[in-house]
């Protein structure tokens, strides 16, 4: 599969991009375990366009953080990574340790889940948004540190910014919190934003702000988007691209409108459900059984046992991405698909 053409037209209305596509192929990553080392993401392709906002969506231990956390290389201790993670003209896998902290401190930036647990509670806000913009730009003074912290934090729409650089974190909640994370990163002015699940821990009302503020800066700034969710609604009204993982492994991925119109996998059926109906607030649709434990994949397609469709093949070949829609981009690892298509690539 060639990964470039997996790059659908960013939708319009998205402002030109500051960034650069972020291109993986074939990662795989193998982190070591008491029985040897076990494969966690087994040949992940896909492509980030700049400027789009992309959702890697899946049940829980899918991969999803490991794909998006291995574009910083923040993995478990030992892993091993295998296969490409282009930024642009940079190849993420080969960066030297001193290449790779400008990286993350200039370029890509990541939320958490958790803003608690990603901010010094003893520093004040003002200190460590001044350290992170000062970590991306060493040149930048103190004064022009503070300035640029002070309009960020007025960006993301934290009321009272000057005030609010006195403040410790414990006198924010949650969503003021998650709005300083974004601001922590955006000081660095990053074209690459990674979000781990940034507003599970949030309330609805919250959670459709800060989505609402991570559209607008992928609007306003050209923010090239990723973000781990097992939310539908994020998937559906924030996202251009959906890529649909199972046990470490793309199921399937195109745009998100296609997507949720007219999946092949019966995987992303199965996590989609009824998805014309769905409700604000709703999360993907859990789905009887469970995920394959990685140690003990079955033969196949990994999704067979699950799958209410499955036949006898789909346990003797593993499907790999057949390009279903030239025209999106829309890719689907199925083994019946590949029958109904008449061909395996
Ligand atoms: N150090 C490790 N040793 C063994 N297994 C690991 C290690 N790190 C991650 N895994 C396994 O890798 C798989 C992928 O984990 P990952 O966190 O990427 O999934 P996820 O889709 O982001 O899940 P979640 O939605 O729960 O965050 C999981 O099954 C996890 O248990």
């Amino acid at each position: 599969m060639t990964p470039a053409s997996a790059v659908a037209a960013v939708p319009a209305g998205t402002t030109a991009a500051a960034g650069e596509t972020l291109t993986f192929t074939d990662v795989r990553v193998s982190v070591p375990t008491a029985n040897g080392p076990l494969q966690i993401l087994g040949g992940v392709t896909f492509d980030v366009p700049a400027g789009a906002v992309v959702a890697l969506a899946g049940e829980s231990g899918s991969g999803k953080s490991t794909a998006m956390l291995s574009v910083l290389r923040l993995l478990p201790w030992g892993a091993e990574v295998t296969g490409s993670i282009r930024y642009g003209e940079r190849e993420v896998t080969a960066l030297t340790a001193r290449q790779l902290r400008e990286f993350r401190a200039r370029h890509a930036r990541v939320i958490f889940q958790d803003p608690w647990s990603s901010l010094h509670p003893m520093h004040t806000l003002g200190q460590q948004l001044i350290e992170s913009a000062r970590s991306a730009d060493p040149a930048l003074s103190k004064r022009d540190a503070r300035r640029l912290a002070v309009e960020t934090l007025a960006r993301v729409g934290l009321p009272d910014p000057d005030a609010r650089m006195a403040a410790h974190p414990h006198q924010l909640s949650g969503g003021q919190l998650q709005r300083v994370m974004i601001a922590m990163a955006l000081v660095a002015r990053p074209t690459l934003l990674l979000c781990d699940e940034p507003t599970t821990a949030l309330d609805v009302t919250t959670q459709a702000q800060i989505l609402e503020l991570l559209r607008e800066l992928n609007r306003d700034m050209g923010l090239t988007v990723i973000i781990a969710t097992h939310d539908l609604e994020v998937i559906a009204d924030f996202a251009d691209h959906l890529v649909v993982m199972y046990a470490g492994r793309v199921a399937e991925q195109g745009p998100v409108a296609r997507m949720l119109a007219a999946p092949r996998h019966p995987y992303t059926w199965a996590l989609l459900g009824a998805a014309p109906a769905r409700q604000r607030g709703t999360r993907l649709l859990p789905i009887e059984g469970r995920p394959p434990r990685l140690d003990e994949l079955p033969p196949g397609c990994a999704f067979a046992p699950r799958c209410v469709f499955a036949e006898a093949q789909c346990t003797e070949t593993d499907p790999q991405p057949l390009l279903v829609d030239p025209a999106t981009g829309h890719r689907t690892a199925c083994v019946r698909v590949q029958q109904q298509e008449g061909r395996t690539a």
